[in-house]
């Protein structure tokens, strides 16, 4: 018995659970080995001393306290007690067991404790309670109700900062099933977020639909599956948020981009928008029908040609650059080439560029149409040439444009004369078919600026502008005349016969520029004018004005007779002399005279612009060179005038006959005229066009051994470095700058400078219109070598020259 005490006495003395006995006056009696270790004093040190010794005064006081409890309870106390112990830093806790003792009298006989350490479950109690503060703090701020189900979709339990939160009043769901709530798809849509849930440990962003009294609302669920122990049946969290507003707002969106895309769609222009990367980002129906699918694509990936590419990367830029643009620009689909009314214009969002869309309008249309409506309107469908309403917009435009700058110009009325016969006989069709060539013609007779316009009829208008005096009003009249005077061919009948008709023309001529006048009174002028035609017996011109029509009718006349005067051999030609610084004559110019019938002899300044404009300068020009080389060939053969020069003018229309040089060499041979004699003058105006030919055709002629003389040096604009490529051999001063070369400093100067170019250019200069002494000494001084004038000799016929040359040299 003894050594069982002994073993159990030794068993508790090395249990590693703290074990003490108390007397009753609170003295350890006894403590085992681990209660030692803990107060860290030795068993002897510890027996006899009372807690108030071993403890920190609370703690002692506390344990003190318990122990007494248990006496006077008479019955066991289990305390927990959070003991700081030395050599311990961290707290510990620790269950105490106060056992009270009491002697065989039942009289309290001490108190035997143990203490069991729960500190780690004390601090797993601490993180429980700390995890439950958050885990509450959290539902507490959660802005969305949180539901318990279980698998099957029953609601265990919920929250929620407030019921209007909820798809449901609380007693229709708590306890029951989803689909006892839900419509079958909706609930079926929860219990699907359920389970996957429960097959990847959460799901996110499953949306079911609640049809609520106050309309649908929308909630989105994020489920996730709790903790379990083994064998607990599966729980889930379930958060419920509502997004009703949300989805309201992206059906509105959608419904707006579906109207969007209704609209851009159904409407006939092709659309796009690109993004910041210049991607595009949508396109319509019509642009894809067009360019293909360019979702995606940049400027330039679908396959435009370059210059297009290029015009819309630079209206994108300028678009991005924030700016709107409308352009009309044209490009082909589909092989046809089509007009597209753009605009480019930049997306913003709260005033930032975003990206750029455009508009592109097919227009070919509409443009087609606004065409021909103008056409319609403006021209006249059968000839295509301007309607009445356009000749009087022109006109009213010719009138103010003449009375600003000062120009002249005329409008001419052009009626067809017995018109109505040919479309009596030969029928309406024939009758358009010419009048629509008339139209043709007219348009050919005329310049580009000038305008030929149908009013109606037979009745045609043409508006010449800037015209230089009645004399070329006359001629393109003329012209006109002449164009309608051709035969038509027609033809006629269902057989399509082939008719030739010839018309005529009665055609009155308003003149405006002088004045102020109305465009109805110019029209009603040429009408007046037409009807002078007409009645002077058709195929005529008529000038409203009186003088016009009489410088028209002096002007006629006097091309009959210049005609008549070819036929008839009524030109003469009269010799100026040329003489030297010594006044000796070296020679003589030609010049022209008409002896004509009535009006006695003619200088040619009445008639050698009318001999220019009709052509007829050929024919006497070539009378003149053929007497002059007939004359020349006489000077040859005698030694008083075999060194004397002929110089022949020689107009620009003349020379500018291709067949010029021929004419001239078989002249010389025919005549035997000796070349190097002959002087050809020739005035800058025929030199400036056609320059190579005109170089070539000199050099040609300068080749046999001819002159040529430069007339009027100074009064044109040829550049010196082109008169330095032509083959002169002389310039011939002006007489207008000889005139005044005494009294007008700038023409003593000209005269100056042409002289001094000669002797740079290496060309002889003759003066001509020399009348006075002081004209001549002034040249001389300037170092002039050669003269012509009346100083020295007006132009005389040919006996009066030879027999006033006889005398200078005798
Ligand atoms: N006031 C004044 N006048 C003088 C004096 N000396 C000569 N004249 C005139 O000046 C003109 C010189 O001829 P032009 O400059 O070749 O100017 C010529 C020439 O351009 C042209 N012309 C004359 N004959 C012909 C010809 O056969 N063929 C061509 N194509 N044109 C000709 O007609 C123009 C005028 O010829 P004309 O009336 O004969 O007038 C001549 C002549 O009479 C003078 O001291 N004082």
């Amino acid at each position: 018995m003894k050594d069982d005490n002994a073993r159990l006495r030794a068993a508790i003395d090395k249990l590693r659970v703290p074990i003490y006995i108390k007397d009753p006056q609170g003295r350890y009696l006894y403590a085992n080995e681990l209660a030692c270790e803990l107060l860290e004093r030795a068993r002897a040190d510890i027996l006899g001393r009372t807690d108030a010794e071993l403890f920190p005064p609370e703690l002692a006081r506390a344990m003190q306290a318990h122990d007494q409890r248990a006496l006077t309870g008479r019955e066991p106390v289990i305390v927990e007690e959070c003991v700081r112990l030395a050599g311990r830093p961290e707290m510990n806790w620790g269950l105490s067991i106060k056992q009270p003792l009491f002697d065989e009298d039942g009289a309290p006989d001490g108190v035997a404790g143990l203490t069991i350490d729960i500190t780690a479950r004390k601090r797993d109690e601490h993180e429980l309670v700390a995890l439950k503060n958050d885990y509450a703090a959290i539902l507490q701020a959660l802005p969305d109700p949180l539901f318990v189900l279980d698998a099957e979709g029953r609601c265990l339990s919920y929250r929620t900062p407030s019921e209007d939160l909820l798809a449901a009043p609380p007693s229709l769901f708590m306890g029951r099933r989803v689909h006892e709530v839900l419509p079958p798809a909706e609930a079926e849509t929860c219990l699907e977020a359920l389970r996957e849930a429960a097959r990847v440990g959460h799901s996110t962003g499953k949306v079911f639909r609640v049809d609520a009294p106050g309309g649908t609302r929308w909630f989105e669920l994020s489920v996730a599956p709790m903790a379990r122990s083994a064998g607990e049946p599966q729980r889930f969290n379930v958060l419920s948020r509502e997004i009703t507003a949300r989805k309201q707002m992206e059906q509105a969106l959608q419904e707006r981009e579906s109207l969007l895309r209704a609209v851009v769609d159904n409407t006939p222009v092709e659309y796009w928008a690109r993004d910041l990367q210049g991607r595009c980002i949508m396109q319509n129906a019509m642009t894809a029908a067009h360019w293909g699918d360019l979702l995606d694509k940049r400027v330039g990936d679908s396959g435009e040609s370059a210059p297009v590419s290029a015009d819309w990367a630079e209206s994108n830029r300028r678009a991005y650059a924030g700016e709107t643009l409308h352009k009309e620009v044209e490009y082909e689909v589909d092989g046809e080439r089509r007009v597209f009314q753009c605009l480019v214009a930049p997306i913003r969002v709260q005033g930032e560029v975003m990206g750029i869309f455009g508009f592109n309008q097919d227009v070919t249309e509409r443009k087609r149409q606004e065409r021909q409506i103008h056409e319609l309107a403006f021209f006249d469908p059968l000839t295509g040439l301007p309607n009445r309403r356009l000749m009087y917009d022109r006109l009213e435009h010719a009138l103010s444009t003449s009375a600003r700058r000062g120009t002249e110009g005329v409008l001419l009325l052009i009626d067809l004369d017995h018109f109505k016969d040919l479309n009596d006989s030969h029928g309406h069709d024939a009758g358009d078919q010419l009048l629509v060539e008339a139209g043709v013609r007219l348009n050919a007779c005329i310049r580009q600026g000038d305008t030929a316009a149908r009013l109606g009829g037979d009745e045609f208008v043409v508006i010449l502008e800037d015209i230089e005096g009645v004399a070329q009003a006359n001629t393109i009249a003329t012209r006109i005349g002449e164009a309608l005077a051709r035969p038509f061919h027609l033809r006629c009948g269902k057989d399509g016969e082939r008719v030739v008709q010839h018309v005529s023309a009665s055609i009155g001529v308003g003149a405006f520029g002088r004045g102020e006048l109305s465009a109805a009174e110019l029209l009603r002028r040429a009408d007046t004018a037409m009807y002078q035609a007409k009645a002077a017996g058709r195929n005529a011109i008529c000038f409203f004005d009186p003088a016009m029509q009489a410088a028209v009718t002096e002007r006629a006349t006097l091309h009959a007779d210049l005609r008549e005067a070819i036929r008839s051999r009524q030109f003469e030609l009269h010799y100026q002399v040329q003489v030297d610084t010594r006044r000796r004559p070296v020679g003589a110019e030609a010049l022209l005279r008409w002896r004509h019938p009535h009006k006695g002899l003619l200088a040619p300044g009445g008639f050698i612009e009318l001999a220019e404009e009709t052509g007829l300068i050929v024919p006497i020009g070539h009378w003149v060179l053929e007497t002059a080389c007939r004359q020349l060939a006489r000077w040859a053969q005698r030694a008083q005038t075999a060194h004397l020069r002929l110089a022949v003018n020689v107009s620009a229309r003349q020379f500018r006959q291709p067949s010029f040089a021929d004419e001239v060499r078989a002249l010389l041979e025919s005549t035997g005229a000796p070349a190097e004699r002959l002087k050809l003058e020739l005035t800058e105006s025929s030199l400036i066009e056609d320059a190579e030919a005109v170089i070539e055709r000199m050099q040609a002629l300068r080749a046999l051994g001819i002159r040529f003389a430069l007339d009027d040096f100074g009064t044109g604009y040829s550049s010196l470095a082109y008169l330095k490529r032509l083959p002169l051999t002389q310039l011939k001063i002006d007489q207008s700058f000889v005139r005044d070369v005494m009294s007008d400093p700038n023409d003593a100067t000209i005269a100056r400078t042409i002289l001094a170019l000669g002797s740079n250019l290496g060309l002889a200069v003759i003066a001509e219109g020399v009348e006075t002494e002081e004209q001549y000494d002034f040249l001389a001084a300037q170092g002039c070598r050669d003269y012509q004038g009346y100083l020295f000799g007006r132009p005389v016929p040919m006996e009066v020259f030879e027999a006033a040359l006889a005398q200078a040299q005798g």
